[in-house]
């Protein structure tokens, strides 16, 4: 049926969305491909990949994001991270989109955002754009055929980009929006076309709801020794640290790459595909991730191309820097097919610290590891959110504060005692800078870092000899076969000891500062933790 498949009581008009042309449901990848080409949305790149563009938004916008303040979500949200909308602002957004997509086609993609059946949530994603509703169905997870008769949307998203917002009618800051109403389950997103938006819609939706269920949302990539779903590791971090590139590891199985959760039971994925970044993406380094770009449906966006050859331009950020490619699991051939894996065995916290301080690896206590993650210390790197050209140190709590609804501490706490409940053992990873700070010193090599994960995560780092860092308090190894010795302590990577003293003292006051909006939040372990 060209329609596609839905169980025809569950069309959009028993959501009381009508008027709209029409309405493709469920298509496949080719249907999709056909229709995006088709409509002029992309090129078909080599290996019948789609190469799109997304015009002046290249990246989140996080400044346009809303959460409806409804009673039911008053003492829940927190407010001092998420700018509130007020119903009616809401409902005249909705009904201002409704009246603007009258006539025009759509896509719609019923998904699954969990692995873990028991904590699934059915997302009905509504997209103007045909390309969009192939990059959910990459990201998200795919019922079965069969499944979809059933498939009941306990959320849906409606994505369109070519609406504009009025900050007045609708109390948001631009014409872009992104709003969020857990009353009426529904997320309005307008005026961009940067796909992440759509997969962090999600993510933030059930950071909001799994801690309800004393589940841990995290956002992380992770993975597990090839053959022992019990030996998992999770990988924090903000865009840009290494969650993608580092778990992508030809020697594990990838569960994921950026958002998980953390059961009862173990790890399970949220999603069902990856969104890598492709620049400067190498064929040597990164195999695994570059072979995607030339498979059918790769989703390739903001991508500079050869007109004639389609060769990729991996090098050229002329479009952004945050250019991407979105790809399902089974595209990597060492992914899990269920997305499932035990309780994390280690937590690495990936950090880019850009003032080059931190060494590229340290033992965490589980207090520090609370320390750690309220900070969620990073430098921003170009690209993945608007206006943001060059590393800029940031906190970011939970190393996801853009996503998180909740207030830190109900994350924090359920990380803790998941991580005394498991003795999960915890690290600190700096794939930042060494040899100095950003404009002198360099990004360190990812061979390095993958070493040190390396032995990490096969125990061998547990029997090396390690220093106590005087600025942070944290373990540090000093010795570590395959990674030159004095790459493991910064200071010696500096021309200049003191002036790496005095950026490490500036960046200790930075990390007390900032954490002292937590302190009345925390219990004594974690304070003693507390450095500065
Ligand atoms: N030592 C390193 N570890 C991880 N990534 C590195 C390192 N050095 C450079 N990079 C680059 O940094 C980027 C990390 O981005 P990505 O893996 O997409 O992060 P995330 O998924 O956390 O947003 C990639 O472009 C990668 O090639
Ligand atoms: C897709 C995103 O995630 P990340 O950069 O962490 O891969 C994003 O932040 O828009
Ligand atoms: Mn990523």
């Amino acid at each position: 049926m060209k329609d596609g498949r839905v169980n025809p009581s569950h069309r959009l008009e028993h959501q009381g969305i009508e008027g709209l042309g029409h309405v493709f449901y469920n298509q496949l990848e080719p249907a999709l491909v056909e229709a995006a080409l088709k409509r002029g949305e992309g090129t078909l790149g080599k290996g019948g990949s789609l190469l799109t563009t997304t015009g002046r938004h290249t990246g989140r916008s996080p400044k346009d994001k809303f959460v409806v303040r409804t009673p039911s979500v008053e003492d829940t949200i927190w407010w001092e991270n998420n700018a509130p909308m007020t119903p009616e602002a809401f409902d005249r957004l909705y009904l201002d989109m409704l009246a603007h997509m009258k006539g025009g086609d759509y896509f719609v993609q019923d998904l699954y955002a969990g692995a873990e059946p028991e904590h699934r949530l059915d997302v009905r994603v509504v997209t103007e754009l045909a390309w969009h509703g192939l990059f959910i169905r990459h990201m998200l997870r795919r019922p079965e055929r069969s499944e979809l008769d059933d498939f009941i949307p306990e959320f849906t998203i409606i994505n369109c980009p070519s609406f504009k917002a009025d900050p007045e009618r609708h109390g948001c800051r631009s014409e872009t929006v992104i709003a969020l109403n857990f009353d009426k389950k529904l997320i309005l997103i307008a005026n961009s076309a940067y796909a992440g938006e759509n997969k962090k819609s999600v993510f933030t939706l059930l950071n909001y709801i799994l801690p309800g269920k004393g589940v841990m949302p995290m956002h992380c990539s992770a993975n597990h020794a090839i053959g022992d779903p019990d030996a998992a590791a999770v990988f924090f971090g903000l865009s840009g640290t290494g969650k993608t590139t580092l778990s992508a590891d030809p020697s594990r199985t990838l569960i994921g790459d950026d958002e998980h959760g953390w059961s009862e039971r173990g790890t399970f994925n949220f999603e069902g595909g990856c969104y890598a970044k492709t620049i400067s993406l190498s064929r040597d380094a990164e195999p695994e991730i570059y072979a995607t770009t030339e498979k059918f449906a790769t989703v390739i966006e903001n991508m500079i191309f050869d007109p004639e050859t389609l060769e990729l331009d991996f090098e050229d950020a002329s479009l952004t820097a945050n250019m991407r490619c979105a790809y399902p699991l089974d595209y990597i051939s060492n992914a899990s097919t269920t997305a499932l894996a035990g309780h994390p065995k280690n937590i690495i916290m990936l950090t880019c610290d850009a003032f080059g301080v931190l060494p590229p690896i340290a033992r965490l206590t589980p207090a520090q590891a609370m320390y750690h993650f309220l900070s969620g210390f990073t430098s921003k790197v170009a690209g993945t959110e608007r206006g943001v050209t060059e590393p800029e140190p940031t906190f970011s709590t939970c190393f996801g504060a853009p996503f998180m609804p909740r207030r830190p501490e109900v994350y924090g706490k359920l990380l803790q005692e998941k991580i005394a409940r498991h003795g999960a053992t915890c690290w600190l990873v700096n794939t930042g800078w060494t040899g100095g700070a950003y404009g002198t010193g360099s990004r360190m090599p990812i061979r390095a870092t993958r070493a040190l994960l390396t032995a990490a995560l096969d125990e061998s780092l547990n029997e090396v000899q390690f220093r106590r860092d005087p600025n942070f308090g944290f373990e540090v190894p000093v010795s570590v076969p395959g990674v030159a010795d004095v790459l493991l302590d910064p200071r010696q990577t500096w021309a200049d000891g003191a002036a790496y003293d005095a950026q490490a003292q500036r960046l200790v006051n930075m990390f007390a500062d900032n954490f002292a909006q937590y302190v009345p939040h925390i219990d004594a372990e974690v304070k003693a933790a507390a450095i500065g």
